[in-house]
């Protein structure tokens, strides 16, 4: 008996190893990708990713930057896909509308897969994108801006308060705190608001939970079945990664539960419905189907919404103010164009007029493309197209991934990429539509970032706010600090090492 079983393993053994080595074989010299250039390794099997991202501690692209060197701008970096370095071709690969491209699931896997990044069907995706979409537009967020300004006042209030404390602030913290707090207001509404900045000092809630979730992202990814295990087993799991996601779910609840008495009180007294935040209205939309409205589709699409929402721009505010205090000229100048720009320091300038203020937009676009936040690359295929680059033919079906953040830093384009200089920007017309070409740290076409217009409002009243209201200087900050050297998605620096720490030497009345 025991010897049969042994047999059996053997036997299985055998046929494993004989599985493996045909599955190189063909991923070596049979498959349509073979001729592609890059290391026969990556070619073979994923643990080469594998390797770099889980245990030389997420370092996949800067790797990938190293294989562009050797091999050219065409290398093929897992057995199924290939990683293109050409920022011309960025918008053939992340094309708009009329041309259809695909995610890859492998890649949108993140633990939330009802959400509208993990919806990898064209058809299913492009209605759920609608629905969100409409919140996104720019007549939606010039609506929502006086409740940006009122969480504003409630950041602003810790920025007085340091003035006389003499305390440092952690800008991470509190523009993680101000993203989250403005975002949760639009997406459940004011009473659902998460309200961090109105605790008596600015809490670092947020953003551990985000750092650590980027973090243990990059784990479920290669070992997905840690997330199956987290959804069976949270308890444990949140011993690990501090929960956020229970936050954002007890508030969809509540928003399901109002959603059904709302619909009860209308039936008996003829009640309008008037929703004014994100999940709400979508409940109250009689064309967003049922299956769509269900609790853990609208939980899994929240949590998405709160983690790429806030993340993204409370590091490129932090980071960008640090460039503009590490470089004195760009801070004098910003504050000259501002108190010209905003004579009145009693009124609130709208986003318009902000935008007015060249120099601030310039500042702006630059801190974009130097904090390059999202390191990741964003792989996409096009199911029903033969993608012609250069001499090659990559066949239909084909994962083509490219890298916002070569592009952001690529020396043709922005000579001195690593330097802060606004002026790049001070183009008007044609120029500066054909340098904003290359200005894509939120992806392109028809499935990339659907929050760009926020993001932009909130880049141009936080930054345009701070820095005409109070006088502010670097503490114990160095570059270090906002050096992305681990890619969790979003970039990451080395642990513990994410604080922009200011001090507040004043605040301007006039
Ligand atoms: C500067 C700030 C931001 C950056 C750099 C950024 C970057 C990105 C990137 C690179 C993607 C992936 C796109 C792709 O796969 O091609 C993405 C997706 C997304 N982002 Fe952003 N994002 C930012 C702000 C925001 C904000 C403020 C929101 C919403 C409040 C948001 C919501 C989303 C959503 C919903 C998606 C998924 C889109 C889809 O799958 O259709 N993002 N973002």
């Amino acid at each position: 008996m025991e010897l049969n079983f042994e047999r059996y393993c053997d036997l299985f053994q055998y046929a494993l190893a004989s599985y493996m080595v045909a599955v190189v074989l063909y991923r070596l010299f049979l498959s349509p990708l073979s001729k592609f250039p890059g290391p026969r390794l990556a070619a073979s099997t994923r643990l080469y990713e594998t390797y770099y991202q889980i245990l030389k501690g997420g370092t996949f692209t800067w790797h990938i930057d190293e294989l562009h060197k050797k091999y050219g701008p065409v290398v093929r970096i897992t057995p199924w896909e290939i990683h293109i370095k050409d920022p011309s071709y960025y918008s053939t690969v992340y094309a708009g509308p009329g041309k259809h491209r695909n995610k890859d699931s492998w890649f949108s896997f993140i633990s939330v897969p009802q959400s509208i990044f993990s919806t990898n069907s064209h058809e299913l995706h492009r209605p759920r994108r609608k629905v969100l979409g409409q919140f996104f537009k720019r007549q939606a967020i010039v609506e929502f801006e006086p409740a940006i300004r009122a969480t504003l006042e409630s950041l602003c209030k810790h920025f007085s308060t340091a003035v006389d404390s003499h305390e440092a602030l952690e800008l991470h913290a509190a523009f993680y705190s101000f993203t989250s707090d403005s975002l949760s207001r639009y997406a459940f509404g004011a009473r659902d608001a998460f309200q961090y900045l109105e605790e008596p000092n600015i809490p670092d809630t947020w953003k551990n939970s985000l750092t650590a979730m980027f973090g243990f992202c990059r784990l479920i990814r290669h070992f997905p079945i840690v997330s199956h295990v987290g959804h069976m087993f949270p308890r444990p799991v949140s011993w690990l990664v501090p929960s956020f996601g229970d936050d954002v779910r007890a508030r969809v609840k509540r928003a399901i539960q109002d959603s059904e008495g709302r619909s009860e009180e209308k039936k008996q007294a003829s009640l309008p419905v008037t929703p004014n935040a994100i999940y709400p209205a979508i409940l109250a939309d009689p064309d967003v189907p049922p299956s769509d409205k269900k609790l853990r589709r609208l939980e899994d699409d929240a949590i998405f919404l709160m983690m790429a929402g806030t993340d993204a721009p409370a590091q490129v505010l932090a980071i960008t103010i640090f460039h503009i205090l590490n470089n004195p000229e760009v801070s004098k100048r910003l504050k000259t164009e501002l108190v010209n720009g905003i004579p009145d320091i009693t009124t609130a300038p709208t986003l318009e007029e902000l935008e007015r203020i060249h120099y601030l937009s310039a500042v702006i676009r630059e801190g974009l493309r130097l904090s390059s936040v999202v390191t990741t690359r964003l792989p996409r295929s096009a199911p029903d197209e033969t993608l012609q680059y250069n001499q090659w033919k990559i066949p239909a079906g084909t994962l083509v991934s490219m890298s916002t953040y070569f592009i952001l830093r690529d020396p043709e384009i922005f000579p001195e990429p690593g330097s802060f200089l606004p002026d790049r920007w001070l183009l008007s017309g044609d120029e500066l539509k054909t340098l904003e070409k290359y200005l894509v740290p939120a992806s392109k076409g028809t499935l990339g970032c659907l929050g760009q217009n926020l993001a932009w409002a909130w880049l141009h009243i936080i930054i345009g706010t701070l820095f005409r209201r109070f006088e502010l200087t670097l503490h114990n900050t160095t570059e270090r600090n906002v050096e992305m050297t681990q890619d969790n998605f979003i970039g990451q620096t080395d642990s513990d090492m994410n604080k922009v720490q200011v001090k507040v030497l004043g605040e301007y009345t006039r």
